[in-house]
């Protein structure tokens, strides 16, 4: 593509070293060590870096020509803007063709549960015979094939060049977590959602919002960015949990359809009748297509939540009840959410990802509602995020668990002394263990644990490293946990 026509996008830049713009653009880079022959560089000023400080390097790579926020040393063609980041976003989508426009494209935001939600979002769409494609926590999936990633919402120049490998390779529905941090930073500028879906707000990430009230408002761009027109060629839906108050204010924020899904309010799609077991749930999903009965494996108010706002991202996509239910009773549980590790012992272990107050409290009521004898809980709180979170955390470990032993998370840059004593301010004149090695705290509960009790490992659910100061560490609890079991079985109890 031609820097001219890219730059016809961008109605306000300046420019030095050039006269005409007919340059060949072979790539996009935010990443010097990225560049190649013909790229267009862009100056991001980072959190850790300053990326203007790289121009010299990208030229060194066959940069073409440099975008940045202000005039820099170089010889190259310089475009200077007011924003880069929000001029990648636009450049982006141009050079990958607007993918987004192209594919079927559903957003889910939300404190918790959006990685479990956007899996039942997959398995939905793939039940309604769509290739896939899935951009979260975990990973990038496109069909059955797996890359890693840094973030759960990737920087808009990745996500755009990962939405038009979706469609090349026939990916028709796309599912995408978007986090609170890629609104606000502007990661999906541009991205053209289909629906947008909200689960819940509760407390998390105030290191970086600093209040609840931005945090809300950060996540509410979804809403307010979504189709803001009446006229589109294709409608939008916002889809929102009719039981969590911040809806009121999305509903406010958007010009999209609303549909809406609850268990306590009058909603759209609603579950009544909920009956559950140790070992699956059942109940009667209404919806504006009609009522149908589900039986499924998953546990856990929380977990009715995910279906309801799955099956209204999926009834907001045209697909039909019974396909909806079909891949609801079929659902795959996803790894580390409420994942149960079962090495033959006479005791539950569980290893979930709840790392935030709500989610903590949910997953340990949960297994309150089946536990028949004591319930140990595993808990640590992560380095270099949220500080108001430990306290909370630790108070609700030891208010819903009978042994509470609280260790490591990822401390990452913090002192994880320190960290503890953050969680400990919380449960001033309680009784709980303090191991700050996550090893020897998962094998202590295992160790004392006994049959028909529960063991709840919080956290780290599907990660498979330990991040202490600059290292990534091996560290698998699931793996650890059944090191533990078998320690206990040859003896070590
Ligand atoms: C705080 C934050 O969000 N940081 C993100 C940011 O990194 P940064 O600002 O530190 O980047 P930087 O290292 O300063 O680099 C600045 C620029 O210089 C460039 N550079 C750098 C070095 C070099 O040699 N050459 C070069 O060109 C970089 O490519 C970049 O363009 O930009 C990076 C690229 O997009 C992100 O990967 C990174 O996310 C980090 C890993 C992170 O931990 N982010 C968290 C807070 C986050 O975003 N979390 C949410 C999930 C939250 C949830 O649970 O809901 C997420 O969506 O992941
Ligand atoms: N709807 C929900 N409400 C409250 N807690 C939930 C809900 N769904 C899942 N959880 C809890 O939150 C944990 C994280 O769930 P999940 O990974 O789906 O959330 P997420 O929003 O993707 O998190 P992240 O922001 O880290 O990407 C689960 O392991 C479970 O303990
Ligand atoms: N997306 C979340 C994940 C937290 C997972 C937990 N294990 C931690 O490291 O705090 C975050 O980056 O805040
Ligand atoms: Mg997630």
């Amino acid at each position: 593509m031609k820097l001219n026509e890219l730059l016809n996008l961008l109605p306000f830049y300046k420019c030095k070293n050039a006269e005409e713009l007919n340059i060949d653009i072979q790539s996009i880079e935010m990443d010097s060590r990225e560049v190649k022959d013909g790229s267009l560089f862009i100056c991001i000023e980072g959190f850790t870096v300053d990326g203007h400080l790289f121009a010299a390097a990208a030229k060194d790579k066959g940069a073409a020509a440099i975008l940045a926020e202000r005039d820099i040393e170089c010889d190259l063609p310089v475009i200077i803007v007011n924003d880069t980041k929000r001029a990648m976003a636009v450049l982006a989508d141009a050079f990958y063709g607007q993918p987004s426009q192209k594919l079927h494209l559903i957003g889910i935001t939300g404190t918790n549960g959006k990685t479990t939600t956007s899996h039942i979002v997959e398995q939905i769409l793939k039940n309604h015979g769509k290739k896939t494609g899935l951009i979260g926590t975990m990973y990038i999936k496109i069909g059955e094939n797996v890359s890693n990633v840094k973030n759960t919402t990737p920087d808009s120049l990745t996500l755009q060049k990962t939405f038009r490998r979706m469609l090349d390779e026939g990916v028709e529905g796309a599912v995408m977590e978007v986090s609170s941090h890629a609104l606000h930073m502007g990661r999906v500028y541009g991205c053209d959602y289909d629906v947008a879906v909200f689960t819940n707000l509760t407390q998390d990430h105030l290191d970086y919002h600093k209040t609840m009230d931005s945090y809300r408002q950060a996540k509410g761009l979804l809403f307010s960015q979504l189709g803001n027109t009446f006229y589109h060629n294709k409608p939008k839906f916002a889809v929102l949990n009719n039981d969590d108050p911040a809806s009121s204010q999305y509903k406010l924020m958007t010009a999209a359809h609303i549909l809406t899904y609850g268990i306590d309010s009058s909603s759209d799609i609603m579950a009544e009748d909920i009956k559950m077991t140790a070992s699956g749930t059942s109940f009667n999903l209404k919806t504006p297509a009609g009522t149908k009965k589900v039986e499924m494996k998953l546990i856990g108010k929380f977990s009715v939540y995910n279906v309801l706002a799955a099956a209204g991202a999926a009834a907001a996509s045209g697909i039909p009840l019974d396909t909806i239910v079909e891949a609801i009773e079929n659902l795959q549980a996803v790894r580390g959410r409420f994942e149960v590790v079962d090495a033959g012992q006479d005791f539950t272990v569980i290893v979930d990802y709840a790392h935030t107050p709500d989610s903590l409290e949910n997953v340990l009521k949960t297994i309150r509602q089946f536990a028949r004898s004591n319930v140990y809980a595993v808990v640590g709180c992560g380095g270099d995020r949220d500080r108001a979170k430990r306290p909370v955390m630790a108070e609700i470990a030891a208010t819903y668990s009978d042994v509470p032993i609280f260790t490591s998370d990822n401390p990452r840059s913090e002192n994880p002394e320190q960290i503890l004593k953050d969680m400990e301010q919380g449960v001033m004149g309680k009784d709980y263990l303090k191991i700050i090695s996550r090893e020897q705290a998962i094998f202590a509960a295992i160790e004392k644990a006994e049959a028909g009790d529960v063991v709840l490992i919080a956290g780290k659910g599907h990660e498979t490293y330990q991040i202490i100061g600059t290292e990534i560490l091996d560290f698998d609890d699931r793996e650890v946990a059944i090191r533990a079991i078998s320690s206990v079985r040859s003896g070590g109890k």
